[in-house]
């Protein structure tokens, strides 16, 4: 049986967390798909065309070190801009989702283009003033020497960019529950998403 929990937000949000905790507890694999935009922005980096990167994309090339950086980050929003880039990485998420014993994908577009029939459908925010805080704390906490300011910058200009943009802009689909992680720990975000999940599945599963 498949069962596909769609979880999207902007950056720092808190989405990545959250789609962990819910795929340890239910036991579901889990797909961060900004990993797939990273690692072909850091492929773009290098000198690649964004395009060619993305149809030519293997396992090896997220796993990769480095694509956690803000200037790959911000490289990911540019080619996520391109439609090429995104219809080459269409399939690899489809499949996934679909893959027996249920997946759990984050990401801008899963709810809304990779998986519109997801059974679960999550939009988590947060003021990008916390969610510029969580990611200065984590990059500084990572040994990167970056400044609050511009980190905010960073997620306000990726926001803007991700909402804009023509082809699978971010936004919450229709369908989906809506979390404001602003004034959540953790814990408190992880509880409420499990209980939105807990909600829709089938039978004893919850
Ligand atoms: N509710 C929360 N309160 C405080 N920190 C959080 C919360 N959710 C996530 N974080 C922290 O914020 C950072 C970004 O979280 P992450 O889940 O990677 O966000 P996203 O996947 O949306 O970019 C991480 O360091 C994470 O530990
Ligand atoms: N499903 C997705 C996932 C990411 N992306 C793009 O990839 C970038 C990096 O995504 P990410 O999820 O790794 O970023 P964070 O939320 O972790 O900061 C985003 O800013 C988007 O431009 C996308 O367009 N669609």
């Amino acid at each position: 049986m498949s069962f596909t929990i769609a979880i999207d937000g902007p950056a720092a949000s808190g989405k990545g967390t959250i789609s962990k905790g819910v795929a340890a507890h239910f036991g579901f694999a889990h797909l961060d798909t900004g990993l797939l935009y990273r690692a072909v922005g850091h492929r773009m980096l290098a000198g690649e065309d964004p395009v060619a990167a993305a149809q030519a994309l293997t396992a090896e090339d997220l796993d990769r070190d480095g694509l956690r950086t803000a200037d790959v980050a911000q490289a990911a929003s540019k080619v996520a801009v391109i439609g090429e880039v995104r219809a080459a990485l269409v399939d690899f998420q489809r499949a996934f989702a679909r893959r027996a014993g249920g997946a759990v994908l984050d990401g801008r577009d899963i709810g809304t283009v990779i998986c519109p029939e997801a059974e679960v459908k999550l939009f988590v925010t947060a003021s990008p003033e916390v969610r510029a805080e969580r990611r200065w704390k984590e990059l500084t906490g990572n040994g990167f020497d970056v400044r609050y300011d511009d980190v905010l910058a960073d997620v306000r200009a990726r926001d803007d960019r991700d909402s804009t943009r023509a082809e699978a802009p971010m936004r919450p689909a229709e369908d989906a529950v809506e979390l404001d992680t602003s004034e959540m720990d953790i814990e408190t975000a992880l509880a409420a998403a499990l209980a939105v999940v807990a909600d829709r599945m089938p039978g004893d599963q919850g």
